[in-house]
């Protein structure tokens, strides 16, 4: 049994910024290590989360792993399923400082290194469907993500806006259906819209209206901006369509990204981490960094973001997802 290693990953119950750096998972349960426990048969280690009592909590139970595309079995509903929620990387109204909303930009070359460092960071986690918004940001995140991505399947951008285009774009091979992974873009999943200060920039608008008013338009959860939508406004939409379109894909036992946009994901994370509309002001998310959470018998548990796989040893995962990156390793050699 190798000797237990201990990397201490300590998670703040304080922070609700989404840096990549802290997280916050159950509420109460302030720090958490990371261990290796030991080896398992094929000698990779399996790990552990030890709660700050020293007390081993029990690993989550193992996933069935989907199968590679070529054994004859059907794999086997999951107990569990993987949920990867990241914003978009930095966008070009974002550099220039103005507020974006629904208007439709793309990202710039520092966005585009941060959707790569993100694929990196989630290359060992299973994927089965893609959702992103309608906006071209969040698509390239997605897409330039699972670039790094190991598994190697193609992402594909279904068509259903038309008969037409969904006939159109039908794929012929089975085979190749396995090898891809489709992608849903949904206007749901939008960034809230911000009426008449898209464009505007985000400093020049503090010096008018004043940074109280600025800052509640932009954290709170119900007051709007000029002829704009507030947060819960926009989760009407955003939640509405995770709970509808997405959730059922979790309980099926498939793992799942959503890439989309500052508010539509505090909204979502709003939900998930059963936040008050006091806690939501002081969440903020970084661009760019992904988060996780793991769906068991419906409930979502959220485990921070990733650490690259520079970080090998260390997988802030379940023991599940930790297997699932040894048969992507299997699968290499
Ligand atoms: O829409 C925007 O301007 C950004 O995506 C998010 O802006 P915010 O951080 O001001 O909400």
């Amino acid at each position: 049994m190798a000797a237990a290693t201990s990397h201490n990953a300590i998670v703040s119950t304080q922070s609700h910024r989404w840096d990549g750096k802290s997280s916050r998972l159950d509420k109460g349960r302030a720090n958490v290590r990371l261990v290796s426990v030991g080896s398992c048969c094929s000698g990779n280690r399996k790990l552990g989360l030890v709660c700050a009592s020293g007390s081993q909590s029990s690993v989550i139970d193992p996933v069935h792993l989907p199968s590679n595309g070529k054994g004859a079995h059907s794999p086997k509903k999951s107990s569990e399923s993987s949920l990867i929620l990241i914003r978009h990387g930095e966008s070009m109204w974002n550099e220039k400082n103005l507020f974006t909303g629904c208007v439709d930009v793309p990202l710039t070359p520092k966005g585009v290194e941060e959707a790569i460092e993100a694929g990196k960071r989630i290359c060992n986690i299973p994927i089965d469907v893609i959702f992103t918004s309608a906006m071209i940001r969040s698509q390239m995140t997605a897409m330039l993500a699972m670039m790094q991505h190991r598994r190697k399947k193609v992402p594909i951008i279904t068509h259903k806006e038309s008969e037409q285009a969904q006939s159109w774009s039908q794929i012929y091979s089975e085979d190749t259906k396995e090898q891809s992974i489709p992608v849903i873009t949904a206007w749901q999943l939008n960034e809230r819209m911000y009426g008449e200060l898209q464009g505007l920039n985000k400093q020049e608008t503090a010096d008018r209206f004043g940074k109280e008013q600025v800052h509640e338009w932009r954290r709170s959860y119900d007051t709007p901006p000029p002829n704009g939508e507030s947060l819960e406004m926009c989760a009407d939409r955003a939640v509405s369509y995770f709970k509808d379109q997405v959730v059922p894909h979790l309980t099926a036992g498939k793992h799942v990204m959503v890439a989309a946009h500052a508010n539509s994901l505090r909204s979502i994370i709003m939900h998930l981490d059963k936040l008050t509309s006091q806690e939501v002001i002081s969440l903020e998310l970084s661009t760019g960094i992904p988060m996780l959470y793991i769906f068991k018998e419906g409930e979502f548990i959220r485990r921070g973001s990733p650490v690259g796989p520079s970080e090998a040893s260390v997988y802030a995962y379940t023991r599940n997802l930790a297997t699932y990156r040894d048969t992507l390793d299997s699968m290499v050699q």
